[in-house]
């Protein structure tokens, strides 16, 4: 059926139980006439149908109710809090998410549903259950303790596949085994920790940064940092580097119009990817309902082309390797993740949502943490120049870190956590029950919530992360010594499960221990070339600096000078565009 659109699926699947009454009352008025000679006019027949169509989805939603009432009675638990919004279905609450999605700062509005309902509560959009939680004992139970209950489930990969197709992100159950062995064997230390990966690339992107500082231009860093994070990660999972590092750089709004520029295909595979991974999200976000927005087209449909072009020849190239001899006997360690792979399986549609599955994994959030740090440390240079401070202890002015100069920088480690505490890539995720279970009430005097099976269960990190209750009063603040000092012990031993931005449990990230390696590495190299950063907003189009209005709201919104914006994982709108002046060494 991959000629039909999502919409269009959806609506024959629909047509069957919206036609029931009409069939109904079809098949009565068929037996009064022939059996009874009782006739009802047709007009009748259709006003009957279409008044049906509503009574059987009201009689659904009723049953549900009385259903799910009665299992939680069953159990001795409530309901989990229902958000109550204007609009039947909660729509108003729906089309304010979507619209604070795409115009405002990331889970704007969801402080004050905090407020009002609670740590855990129920979205209830369009007459859904949804629950929401950023409490550390429910992310415990569905991402540890009780993991095999909460599954990405069908609703996520119905969403996602056509971009993220059956890859590690996408599956359960044995296809989720079959990737996560599959691609685990690759993540072992030889191989995470040798810097001969990336450090060509961090060496081509500096000076592609030094030479944009010396004529004077500001630079986009999430663009230099994405190219970085592309090119390294290519070369380190496919073994072929896409070069975007080539292509010359954007130049600042202003400046740009007099630059002619071309676009490359990695940046052409970069802004599809972006678009497509902004479809899936919106999504995700709409529910059951979102096919009813992909009635004529799959939106994904032209993004993807852009992305499977580009990915093609790499499976192809891989492929080809793989047939030839020199890469039967080389050694695990010069092995790349897709020569791995290869010798599992040649299926082309498995090795390419693979691939894409783990680019997404591995190049998107570190070049989000990259640009999120450099962003924290322009505002906060005492910050910068005690991270410069250890860097040139510990590596001197010009040297190559190493992994033990690595694991010896403990602020350089204290800068990255923080940052992924403020700014986690993966600032939401969604799981889906498979069996009904209960969740205990945070006041011991209340009975646990219940929560039914097929239920999608999303939480927020990005939420959790900054609670003022969880990590003392200074939450909102960037304060790379709440993990070196007291606060460290008084919060985050006592509970761990407050900060989680590669997850737990049994689907924790893979790249973690790859994903700090290659951040304190680039990094390290960065700092060792600039001594300060600084915003230059100018340089951004217009339509993407923080809008005025984020100055009078409440919390880290009214100091925020980028914008965080969030598809599959965190970015920042418009780019990040900095000066940065070059060390007086070099
Ligand atoms: C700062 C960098 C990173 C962060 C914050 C991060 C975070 C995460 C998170 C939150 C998940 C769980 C997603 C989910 O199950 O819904 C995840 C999974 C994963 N990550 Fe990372 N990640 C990072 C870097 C990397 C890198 C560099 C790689 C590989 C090169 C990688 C490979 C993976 C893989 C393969 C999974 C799937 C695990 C599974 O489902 O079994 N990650 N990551």
């Amino acid at each position: 059926m991959a000629f039909l659109t999502p919409g269009a699926i959806f609506l024959s699947r629909c047509l069957v139980s919206l036609l029931l009454p009409s069939a109904v009352i079809a098949g009565t008025r068929f037996i009064l006439k022939t059996q009874f000679d009782i006739f009802i006019p047709i007009w009748a027949l259709v006003t009957g149908g279409a008044l049906g169509i509503p009574v059987v989805i009201i009689a659904q939603l009723v049953w549900a109710e009385i259903y799910q009432r009665r299992r939680a009675a069953a159990l001795g638990a409530r309901f989990v809090p229902r958000v109550v919004g204007r609009w039947p279905g909660n729509i108003d609450v729906l089309i304010d998410a979507i619209e604070k999605m795409r115009n405002s700062y990331p889970a704007d509005g969801q402080w004050d549903l905090m407020k009002h309902y609670g740590t855990t509560y129920n979205f209830y959009l369009t007459w859904e259950d949804t629950i929401m939680t950023y409490d550390p004992d429910n992310i415990k139970t569905i991402l540890v303790n009780d993991f095999p209950n909460y599954v990405k489930g069908g609703k996520f990969r119905k969403a996602m596949a056509s971009v993220l197709g059956t890859g590690v992100f996408n599956s359960d159950g044995e296809m989720w085994k079959f990737h996560r062995s599959m691609t685990r064997p690759f993540f072992v230390k030889d191989v995470t920790s040798d810097f001969d990966k990336f450090d060509r690339h961090a060496d081509i992107a500096v000076e592609k940064m030094k030479e944009r500082s010396r004529a004077g231009y500001a630079i986009d860093f999430q663009d230099v940092i994405s190219r970085f994070t592309l090119d390294s990660a290519t070369e380190f999972l496919f073994g072929k580097n896409v070069d975007s590092l080539a292509d010359d750089l954007p130049y600042p709004h202003g400046v740009a119009a007099s630059h002619k520029m071309h676009s490359s295909p990695a940046e052409q595979f970069s802004k599809a990817f972006t678009h497509a991974q902004y479809i899936v999200s919106e999504r995700s976000k709409l529910g059951w309902i979102w096919p009813l927005l992909e009635i004529f087209e799959d939106r994904t449909k032209e993004p993807m082309k852009v992305v499977d072009s580009f990915l093609e020849p790499l499976v192809q190239y891989a492929i080809e390797k793989h047939d030839s001899d020199d890469v039967k006997e080389k050694d695990e360690h010069s092995e790349t993740l897709l020569d791995h792979l290869v010798k599992l399986t040649t299926d082309r549609n498995v090795l390419k949502d693979e691939l894409l599955n783990i680019l997404l994994a591995g190049r998107d959030t570190t070049a989000s943490t990259l640009t999120s740090v450099i962003y924290l440390l322009a505002i906060n240079p005492t910050v910068l120049d005690r991270l410069r401070e250890e860097i040139l202890t510990c590596v001197g002015t010009s040297a190559k870190p190493t992994y033990d100069d690595i694991r010896e920088m403990k602020y350089l480690r204290a800068v990255l956590n923080e940052t992924l505490r403020l700014f986690p890539p993966v600032p939401f995720d969604v799981r889906q029950t498979v069996h009904e279970t209960t969740w205990p009430s945070k006041d011991p005097t209340e009975k646990p919530m219940y929560i039914p099976a097929g239920t999608n269960t999303a939480y927020a990190v990005f939420i959790m992360h900054r609670r003022t209750d969880l990590w003392g009063p200074d939450a909102l603040e960037f304060d790379p010594d709440r993990f070196l000092d007291e606060r460290a012990q008084k919060y985050l031993v006592h509970n761990p499960f407050i900060f989680v931005p590669f997850n737990a449990g049994p689907r924790i990230c893979l790249g973690q221990q790859f994903a700090y390696n290659e951040m304190s590495y680039m990094l390290i190299r960065i700092l060792q070339n600039f001594s300060t950063i600084t915003l230059d907003i100018d340089a951004q189009s217009p339509e993407t600096r923080v809008p005025a209005s984020w100055a009078k709201v409440p919390g880290r919104q009214s100091i925020e000078r980028f914008w965080p914006k969030v598809h599959l994982t965190m970015y920042a709108h418009g780019g990040l565009w900095v000066k940065m002046n070059l060390a007086g060494y070099t």
